[in-house]
């Protein structure tokens, strides 16, 4: 199976409301759909998410980082020298990790069919069933409760609550949800870098004090700002996940020894896809540090990838691949079979879209 040509696609899909963190607000979804074909007739799909205030690509560099570096340094390998591509795919560019991520879950497409397995199989087989969250976007109190009871009323269980971009209300937003949604539904604060480390403390010290019963907050502080996540870390009880402070096996290396983080997320878009993925959860497994799976804005191809990737690892423990439920209509069809909260694998071949 060798590789013969990369085809790039716009993947579009509008959003049911406008998804809204402390770093941007999107009404549709508009990502870069890839294409890798092999000599055989088969080609493996690939999504790349244009998330430019977190990994600081744009469809524009993506498709350049593809076409002008990607595509000549692994056209002509064959697919069962995984690694070898791998490695090329790693070398060829630095950063760009979406770009990358697109091209890398292809390869492990027609990599596991060429083996006739379902990826997550192929790639360790854990488990066939994950539950996500789903995220509820920062809005005024009043809205965002209404969006809470909106999402339990569709079946979720597990609610991702975005804050970070007034500060001051962000405790009456968290306690307004707990109080509405009741005690059995799990929620998740993300404040998209949007605190300082003392409001940060101040914040979830206060929402300790309320018994909101915050299962973790993530990246409640700048990205660069690793002394203030160890700060946070430190002087909080609930679980810290660093999201934007994690994109390379290195940088969970660096959070782990500084104990700035209790919890990873590990996203494709961030690491460059499922090859360097699997570095970072075993990292972290190896220092007892469980890891969530998360997505930026993305369809179900890539969230698919995503999901084979989490049934395949024990240590990922905590789901965040709510991107198809956040879109009015999904345009993919095939892969994992997403039901409100619930994403069960299937035994097709690959990542399992028929194209
Ligand atoms: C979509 C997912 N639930 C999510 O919140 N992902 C990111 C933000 C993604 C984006 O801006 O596209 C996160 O911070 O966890
Ligand atoms: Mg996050």
């Amino acid at each position: 199976m060798i590789i013969k040509d990369i085809v790039v696609a716009n993947v579009e899909a509008p959003l049911i409301t406008p998804f809204k963190t402390a770093l941007r607000t999107v009404h549709s979804i508009q990502n870069i759909a890839v294409y890798v074909h092999t000599d055989d007739g088969q080609i493996g799909i690939g999504e790349a998410a244009p998330t430019a205030v977190i990994t600081g690509e744009t469809r524009g560099s993506i498709l350049y980082a593809i076409e002008e570096y990607i595509k000549p340094a692994i056209k002509g390998m064959d697919i069962e020298d995984i690694a070898q591509i791998m490695y090329r795919l790693n070398q060829c560019i630095y950063q760009n990790t979406s770009a990358k991520a697109a091209v890398d879950m292809a390869i492990y497409d027609l990599y596991a069919k060429r083996y006739n397995a379902p990826l997550y199989q192929l790639l360790g087989g854990y488990r066939k069933e994950l539950v996500t969250d789903i995220t509820i976007s920062v809005n005024d109190k009043e809205e965002m409760v209404k969006d809470s009871l909106a999402a339990v009323e569709r079946g979720f269980t597990i609610l991702k609550v975005k804050v970070g971009k007034d500060p001051l209300g962000d405790v009456e937003r968290v306690r307004a949800i707990r109080e509405a949604v009741g005690p059995h539904i799990t929620l998740r604060v993300d404040a998209n870098q949007g605190w300082t480390a003392k409001q940060a403390v101040r914040i979830i010290g206060t929402l300790e004090d309320a018994d909101t019963n915050i299962q973790l907050v993530e990246q409640p502080v700048h990205y660069s700002d690793l002394a203030g996540m160890q700060y946070v870390t430190k002087h909080t009880l609930t679980n810290i996940l660093a999201d934007e402070s994690v994109f390379s096996p290195k940088d969970a290396l660096t959070i782990i020894e500084k104990r700035a983080a209790d919890l990873i997320n590990i996203k494709l878009m961030k690491t460059g896809g499922i090859y360097q993925a699997k570095k970072i959860c075993q990292i972290a497994e190896a220092n007892d540090i469980e890891c969530m799976i998360g997505c930026m804005l993305e369809t179900k191809i890539s969230v698919s990838a995503a999901a084979h990737f989490a049934a395949a690892e024990k240590n990922i423990t905590m789901i965040d691949l709510d991107g198809p439920s956040l879109c009015m209509k999904d345009p993919i069809h095939g892969g994992p079979i997403f039901d409100k909260e619930k994403i069960s694998m299937t035994d097709a071949v690959g990542i399992g879209f028929s194209l």
